[in-house]
């Protein structure tokens, strides 16, 4: 019983919902008031028909007069709770949806990465539109109307009773069928309602996928596949959609079917009364006023139930989101973001570290290296090595299954994750840009000056491109900056890096997608930027790290030979098997590396 009432539902509702709804407390209490004096109206107002009634039948005047203003009173009344009521509801409404909103926003830039790379971006999107817009059906009258409902139903009984206790048991007759329909309708629209939010995220996922890899799309020519999964969701959501139509349409046909009954036999049986003496016409009006506040309050409960099933799906989808593991328990201050590390050198020390992103693979097995402060560290080797989840692990991103990593002789686990990440310039693979001028996307919240940011730019060799720009440095670099290169996308992540000035420097394939004329440029920079600093580069030219202090080569998690370019090259192995591949790809060993079998004509 408790499961078809969807009583757990309820529950759960009220979990989430209820210290949101505390904090709108007056705005509620405003509602509660309001609709007690919409009740008060309705029945002083049926009273004023009732006495009009008689008095007019009794050539009453001097009491109609009376009654007229009583009557005036009462309608500006009524309007003037009308207009209170729209305002509180959407103080409630929108209070509660904006703070919904926030609490999931905060959470999701807060989450694990592990988590973030298993949500898909367009479900969660949904989440934040489609869920929340449920939810916001639910709120303001609706939840006031819980209590509205018993409300009207007894004072409008017990009025009713006084008046005539015969009629307004008529009520009682349709109360087992509403509470039994609202039962079936609940649970058939939550069912439904469920399937309709999941594939309403995976509408949107398509819809972001669409936009963020239209190039693939384009070039691939996916339009006919990306159209026709998107239009086989539709025609299924058009279904789900009609289906709840249905369903509504006919809880809709019930409710009306027992209003009408209801007044008819009220109206019958109050006419055969006063033929009878027993009962004056004003009365039967004053009834037949009020009588549908005996129906409503019974079919209503059960429409608002299928409303609260019907958001109780999209409560789960958020609570869902809300109860993922957090990777800090709070957003970090405000200023850490501007914040500069003292720039004297750290040491970066692995110590038998193991990490696997799933249990069955793992990455790395008791891996220990030492970066020592203030040296050029690199690290090679094919790709699906590792080396980027070094960096990961470093950030704080990921947290390894075992070992430690220290930084300067701290372990990263006793920091707090926003104070070791101001120690870190990371230029990533891709870098990315955000909807913004190209000043913000180099500042990204710090504090420089005009000077200081041509600086940086000029060392990463973009400042020559953006003073080509009519608006320079003020442009607009555009969602995910599309109006860039991904070269000037990569110099400015360098540019960043240069205004971040942190005492550790992670390059990861930092100039991968540069020319070699202005790779060598950007070299300068680099080279400027790592002077004093620890610096650990991936790099897949090798050209680039020759001068490192020195070079790790890793191949399968593993540390397979260390030591400087010439003394890796003397030494053969993986280091110059890497080393011909990519710098003389057309050599006897590179060849011999990609498996081809050559006669060696010497
Ligand atoms: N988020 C992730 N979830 C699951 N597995 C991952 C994830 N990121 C990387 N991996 C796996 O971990 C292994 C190491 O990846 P990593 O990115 O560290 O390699 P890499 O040496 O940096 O490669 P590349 O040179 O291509 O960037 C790979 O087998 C990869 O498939």
């Amino acid at each position: 019983m408790r499961k078809w009432l969807g009583y757990d539902n309820f529950k759960k509702t009220f979990t989430l919902l209820g210290p949101h709804l505390m904090k709108h407390w007056v705005s509620y209490a405003g509602l509660t008031a309001v609709m007690i004096a919409q009740l008060l109206c309705a029945l002083a107002f049926a009273s004023f028909l009732g006495q009009m009634t008689d008095a007019a039948i009794h050539s009453n005047f001097a009491k109609l007069t009376g009654l007229t203003f009583g009557g005036i009173g009462i309608v500006f009344g009524m309007v003037f709770i009308g207009y209170l009521n729209t305002y509180l509801q959407s103080s409630a409404i929108y209070g509660v949806k904006r703070d919904l909103k926030m609490a999931l926003f905060h959470h999701t830039l807060l989450l694990r990465a592990n988590v973030m790379s298993s949500i898909r971006s367009g479900d969660l999107i949904s989440r934040f539109d489609n869920d929340l817009n449920q939810i916001e059906n639910m709120l303001g009258s609706r939840l006031i109307d819980l209590l509205r409902y018993p409300l009207v139903y007894c004072s409008v009984f017990i009025y009713l009773f006084h008046i005539n206790a015969l009629l307004s048991l008529i009520s009682w007759g349709i109360a087992p069928a509403a509470i039994a329909g609202s039962a079936i309708f609940g649970v058939l629209m939550r069912r439904n309602s469920r399937y309709i939010n999941h594939l309403t995220g995976a509408n949107t996922q398509i819809v972001s996928e669409a936009l963020q890899g239209f190039l693939v799309i384009r070039s691939f020519v996916l339009q006919h596949s990306f159209f026709s999964r998107y239009e086989k969701q539709n025609h299924e959501l058009f279904r789900l959609e009609m289906k709840n139509a249905k369903l509504r349409g006919l809880y809709y046909a019930g409710g009306e079917t027992a209003s009408s009954l209801t007044f008819f036999s009220s109206l019958s049986l109050g006419a055969y009364l006063i033929s009878y003496g027993e009962m004056t016409i004003g009365a039967l009006m004053t009834f037949i006023t009020l009588v549908h506040y005996l129906v409503f309050p019974l079919t209503g409960a059960a429409g608002n139930w299928a409303a609260f099933q019907k958001a109780s799906g999209s409560i789960e989808r958020i609570q869902a989101i809300l109860d993922l593991p957090l990777e800090a328990p709070d957003l970090p201050p405000s200023a850490i973001s501007a914040k500069t590390y003292p720039s004297t050198p750290q040491s970066i020390d692995f110590d038998r570290v193991s990490f696997s992103y799933k249990p069955e693979l793992h990455v790395l097995n008791q891996f220990s290296l030492s970066v020592p402060a203030g040296r050029k560290t690199a690290i090679v080797g094919y790709s699906g090595a590792g080396k980027t989840t070094l960096f990961s692990l470093i950030l704080g991103i990921y947290q390894p299954q075992a070992g430690t990593i220290r930084i300067n002789g701290q372990s990263i686990q006793d920091m707090s994750v926003y104070d070791l990440r101001a120690r870190i310039a990371h230029v990533p693979q891709e870098a990315t840009l955000f909807n913004g001028t190209i000043r913000e996307n180099l500042l990204l919240g710090r504090q420089k000056s005009p000077a200081e940011i041509v600086k940086a730019a000029r060392m990463a060799a973009i400042d020559d491109f953006i003073q080509t720009l009519p608006e320079g440095y003020e442009t607009q670099v555009g969602e995910r900056g599309l109006i860039l290169s991904g070269g000037q996308k990569q110099r400015l992540a360098i540019a960043r890096a240069l205004l971040k000035n942190a005492p550790i420097l992670l390059l990861d394939e930092a100039t991968s997608a540069l020319d070699s004329e202005t790779e060598e440029k950007v070299k300068t920079a680099l080279d400027h930027l790592m002077a004093g600093r620890t610096t650990l580069i991936i790099a897949h030219r090798l050209s680039t790290i020759q001068n490192a202090d020195h070079i790790v080569v890793m191949e399968k998690g593993q540390i397979v030979q260390e030591g400087t370019h010439n003394s890796l090259m003397a030494m053969g192995g993986l280091y110059r098997r890497l080393h011909n591949e990519r710098e003389n790809p057309g050599s006897y060993d590179a060849i011999k590396v990609m498996g081809l079998s050559v006669r060696k004509t010497r």
